[in-house]
């Protein structure tokens, strides 16, 4: 089998190497060609996996048709708000039978659409029964050393996601299946804005039981969103809701619980992006989520509280005091 992959940041990378582990025969595709040159040359992404040996017969790529062009999978993994541009691209090089994943996690800002809506309105209809996405917990340094993960592939029918999770699973990172693409889209779009919110929290010295509302609060807003875009509710028990949500608001690793982190203990956001090189997908997916739930008439009050924090420079405390301010309310509304 031979597959493409659309972004070597860390995720895309270690997707990429596990996959070539497997044995398949894989290119990967960088943004930054000085990185393929020395990809090739010294078998490490040092910009966005440093200290992993990738595989030898893994393959390195920066020109996208070619990377694209006669594949029988293509696995897309760039930062989302450059999704739609690299689509534009690739769309006429990709042929009709590949199967296509998308594990990248984001909501854009300017349309609000999802990665499928991207997917869909940027690539040829003949593909779109076959789009697949892949979600959950998954912190690329735990996958790309060993340990065992448990992520989601939603595909429009059961058929297409089996086949994917046929491709992707392996010993050590297990597959579900699931056909509410929405659901699995959003739960892992969605969860990079609470767990912003979960740093904030822990940046001002707050402790558990502060997270732990957050994570179950935002777990409530998070599938109201979903609901009112035609996800169902179970997903966002599940790997691409409550799991990712649990990972990214507790784990060291997240970026985005990282930036939060540095909003709470007073730092501007311009300065804390300013020395990052990677993506912390949930502070463009803040303000997207927000004008979504503004436009749908949904209330997510966490969500509004950090597009505040993040957009209009509202101090977190206050935030968080205009949160606990809210009107009292039964729990299951
Ligand atoms: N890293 C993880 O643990 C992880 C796990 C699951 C999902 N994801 C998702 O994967 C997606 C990619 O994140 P990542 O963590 O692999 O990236 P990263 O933060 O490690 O690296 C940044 C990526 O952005 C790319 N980039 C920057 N500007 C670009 C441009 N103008 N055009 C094209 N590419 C550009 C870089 O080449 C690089 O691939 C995100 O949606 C993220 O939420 C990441
Ligand atoms: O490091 P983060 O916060 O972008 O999270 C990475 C993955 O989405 C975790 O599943």
């Amino acid at each position: 089998m031979k597959i493409g992959v659309i972004g070597a940041g860390s995720w895309g990378t270690t997707l990429a190497d596990l996959l070539a582990r497997k044995g398949y025969a894989v290119t990967l595709w960088a943004y930054e060609a000085d990185l393929v040159a020395r990809m090739t040359q010294n078998r490490e992404n040092d910009l966005f996996l440093p200290k992993v040996e990738l595989a030898a017969n893994l393959s390195f790529s920066a020109d996208l048709a070619q990377t694209v062009t006669g594949k029988d999978l293509l696995l897309l993994v760039p930062p989302s708000q450059v999704m739609h541009a690299l689509m534009l691209q690739a769309g006429p090089h990709i042929s009709p039978g590949t199967l296509v994943v998308s594990a990248s996690k984001g909501i854009e800002t300017e349309t609000l659409r999802t990665m499928s809506e991207v997917l869909e309105e940027t690539l040829p209809r003949a593909l779109h029964s076959r789009l697949t996405f892949l979600s959950g917990p998954s912190f690329a340094k735990e996958v790309a050393a060993g340990m065992p993960t448990a992520v989601v592939v939603a595909g429009r029918d059961l058929e297409t996601a089996r086949l994917v999770q046929e491709v992707v699973s392996t010993d050590t990172f297990r597959t579900y299946t699931n056909t509410d693409i929405m659901g699995v889209e959003l739960g892992g779009a969605l969860k990079n804005v609470i767990a912003l919110a979960a740093g904030v929290s822990d940046g001002l010295g707050f402790g558990y039981n502060s997270r732990a509302a957050l994570i179950t609060r935002g777990l409530a807003e998070m599938t109201r969103l979903g609901l009112a875009k035609g996800a169902q509710a179970a997903t966002f028990a599940g790997l691409a809701g409550m799991g990712d949500l649990v990972l990214t608001c507790t784990g060291d690793l997240s970026r985005n619980r990282s930036v939060g982190i540095e909003l709470g203990r007073g730092r501007k956001l311009k300065e804390i992006l300013s020395g990052m090189k990677m993506v912390a997908e949930g502070v463009k997916t803040s303000l997207a989520t927000y004008r979504l739930a503004q436009k749908l008439g949904v209330e997510v009050p966490i969500t509004e509280q950090m597009y505040l924090i993040l957009y209009e420079d509202k101090d977190p405390r206050q935030a968080v005091i205009d949160l606990m301010a809210r009107d009292l309310k039964a729990e299951n509304v």
